[in-house]
């Protein structure tokens, strides 16, 4: 199985790194308009396949994306990332127009590909991808709350002071600052709901510490987090290639689903070896459903910035 990550960056390289040491695809190519830059990305990581013990090829293309051709998955992660202060609705104007041409130039090779987004703000640049290149909406996943997820049952552990591995959680909505949704109602530990272990005071700070994950990190380092973004692609390209059907609220394209239509935003997904192969719908109370309601208001706001790039 062949995979391409274009942005050989932060988040692209450590992606690569975590598909190639897991052993999730055999193949990788890492593309960046950065002079020799992907190459390098791809050598190093070849350089720890004896030490880490894995056979996956990994090579690098600037700009070439002949070398993509025939990819099951790519995964774009190119364009700019914020730095402290910013938001990630601040980027669009310049990631906007990588993110098109990238798309554009990924489906001319690979005309079967299923697409991760990765580049900010995501939900609006899923959309914009399934806009311009009229793919199937099964075949376009916006990652962010896969990361999201992985925040929030990060700060739950710590915050119960028990293993991240025991708790289950998801994070819908949109990823943004203010636009998540960390679904503490629905949050367990081993099955038992953590309202039983936390006050809501605590349950409260846990989910606004999840909120600004991203801006907290991007604070610590003066650009975002790489890691846990890495290693969120990782796990969606898993669950894709390896047909894994696992519950992962991703951004997809809803036709109806949790009362919206023509936007992209975070929801569970059974994602496989189709990509999106079910949305899944669950029950929200009226305060959640309130949420969601907003902050698909604020990614259709945005999304109404794409005009003069989709006309
Ligand atoms: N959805 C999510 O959960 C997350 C999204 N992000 C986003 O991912 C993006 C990348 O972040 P980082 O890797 O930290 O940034 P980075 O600056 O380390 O890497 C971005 C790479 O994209 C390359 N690039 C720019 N234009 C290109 C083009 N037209 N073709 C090919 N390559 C191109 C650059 O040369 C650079 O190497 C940002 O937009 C960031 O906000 C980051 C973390 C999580
Ligand atoms: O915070 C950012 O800008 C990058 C990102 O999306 C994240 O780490 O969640």
């Amino acid at each position: 199985m062949k995979v391409t990550i274009v942005g050989a960056g932060n988040v692209g390289a450590t992606c690569a790194d975590a598909i190639a040491y897991r052993r999730i695809a055999s193949e990788i190519v890492l593309l960046d308009i950065r002079e020799g830059f992907a190459e390098g990305k791809a050598l190093d990581i070849m350089q720890t396949q004896t030490t880490l013990g894995f056979n996956t090829k990994v090579s690098g293309s600037t700009n070439d994306y002949s070398k993509t051709a025939g990819s099951d998955v790519v995964v774009i992660t190119s364009g700019i990332p914020r730095k402290p202060g910013m938001t990630r609705e601040e980027l669009i104007g310049i990631n906007a127009g990588i993110v098109k041409g990238v798309a554009e130039n990924l489906l001319a090779h690979s005309p079967n590909a299923i697409v991760v987004v990765v580049s900010n703000p995501m939900d609006t640049m899923t959309y914009l991808t399934l806009k311009a290149t009229g793919l199937p909406k099964n075949r376009i996943i916006g990652m962010g709350g896969t990361l999201d997820s992985s925040r929030f049952k990060t700060y739950l552990s710590l915050a119960l002071d028990k293993p991240a591995n025991d708790i289950q959680g998801m994070v819908i909505g949109g990823h943004g600052d203010t636009t998540m949704i960390p679904l503490t109602r629905l949050a367990s530990y081993n099955g038992v709901p953590v309202s039983e272990f936390l006050s809501a005071d605590e349950l409260a700070k846990v989910s606004a510490d999840t909120m600004v994950g991203g801006a907290t990190l991007t604070a610590l380092l003066g650009t975002s987090a790489w890691y846990a973004p890495g290693a969120s692609v990782a796990f969606l390209v898993d669950s894709i290639l390896n047909d894994q059907k696992k519950m992962i609220p991703c951004s997809v394209m809803l036709e109806g689903e949790y009362g919206q239509s023509d936007i992209c935003i975070g929801v569970p997904c059974i994602i496989g070896r189709n990509g999106i192969e079910k949305i899944v719908n669950i029950e929200l109370n009226e305060e959640e459903k309130a949420k969601f309601a907003k902050s698909a208001d604020a990614v259709r706001a945005m999304n109404g910035d794409l005009k003069s790039i989709l006309s």
